[in-house]
């Protein structure tokens, strides 16, 4: 890029009602890593090895020719929204038998890599847009293997190691339309996001933004997604959603941003910016040691196991608001 410009320009950010702050970028040997990665923080790092095979060789064709040719989970949707749901808390015993009604936003279908990339070449305004997000297991040609045993694993151990992560539990490859967006989620896992082409823009909250994010309830196929509409937030039903405040930052090429376990983040390939490829690495979260005062993620944590907890025993998931609202209504509040 010549002098600063930028690769990519606002116009390709949609338009958000946010108060947020640019996540810090760091060079890969910056030793502060450790200490965003040690306080939970978010972090860009930038320059590294970590995917840098993908970043040189993994263009959509080269994708095409050594993705491997069984089917590939892809979600298709009518709009620019990939909003994730659990299928097993769709049909699951309590939630189905009280009548919760849900009618999935998207839909999982198999599909060959030679068709995925079809239908993004051809699409037009009004098609159906499509979203591959795939395991990379032992299903994809030898030269993805290859290029996948050459990402730099010695970076990313020793992270894992030095914080005192939990075991790797995938990497998941995404490819991404121009537009799509995966609407502001957590997840339990600590997460290498790792962007390989194009570029993405990531809004993330801290755990301690929960009452300003309304999660769904925790047995609702939408668990761990905010009930919060970016693009048209509803005050009335959410007016704590005014006070939000976030961090973000928009991914290129090489770039490694770390969400912290349980941050909530809410990422889109920019406008007009072609197709996005990224690789992510979930980790599960260390020993939860209960060091006070607990960290917000572990006060989640623990909002999460009351709601299971109480959803078991009243069986209807319609009785589990009413009785939490008379143990605190007058009480603790
Ligand atoms: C699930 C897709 C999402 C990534 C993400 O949410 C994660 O890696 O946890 C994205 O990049 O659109
Ligand atoms: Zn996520």
């Amino acid at each position: 890029m010549d002098g600063d410009k930028k690769p990519w320009d606002p116009s390709q950010l949609r338009k958000y009602d946010l108060n947020l702050e640019e996540i810090p970028r760091l060079h890969y040997k910056d030793p502060k890593i450790d200490e965003y990665i040690k306080e939970n923080k978010p972090v860009v790092i930038t320059e590294s090895n970590i995917v840098k095979p993908a970043v040189q060789r993994w263009s959509l064709e080269y994708l095409e020719r050594n993705l491997g040719h069984s089917g590939h989970t892809v979600f298709v949707s009518r709009n620019h929204k990939f909003k994730y749901y659990d299928e097993k808390k769709i049909y699951n015993r309590v939630s189905n038998t009280k009548g919760v009604e849900f009618t999935p936003p998207t839909r999982k279908v198999e599909m060959r890599i030679e068709d995925f990339m079809k239908r993004v070449k051809e699409w037009k305004k009004g098609d159906e847009r499509i979203y591959l997000q795939q395991s990379l297991t032992t299903t994809v040609g030898n030269n993805i293997v290859e290029d996948f045993v050459k990402f730099d694993w010695d970076y990313v151990n020793g992270k894992q190691t030095k914080h005192n992560w939990g075991p790797l539990t995938s990497n998941l490859l995404f490819i991404a339309m121009e537009g799509n967006q995966t609407p502001c989620h957590y997840d339990e896992q600590e997460n290498f996001f790792a962007q390989v082409q194009g570029y993405k823009r990531c809004i993330l909250f801290p755990p301690s933004q929960f009452e300003c994010l309304y999660p769904y309830p925790v047995h609702h196929p939408h668990d761990r997604q905010s009930m919060v509409d970016f693009e048209r937030p509803d005050y009335n039903k959410f007016p704590k959603f005014k006070n939000v405040k976030g961090w973000e930052a928009v991914v290129g090429p090489g770039d490694v941003l770390y969400i912290p376990i349980y941050w909530w983040h809410h990422i889109e390939s920019l406008l007009r910016g072609g197709p996005t490829v990224t690789v992510n690495f979930w980790y599960k979260g260390g020993p939860s040691t209960l060091e006070y005062p607990l960290k917000d993620h572990q006060k989640v944590s623990i909002t999460r196991n009351v709601e299971k907890m109480l959803l078991e025993v009243l069986q209807d998931p319609k009785e589990v608001g009413p009785l939490l609202r008379s143990m605190v209504l007058g009480r603790y509040t």
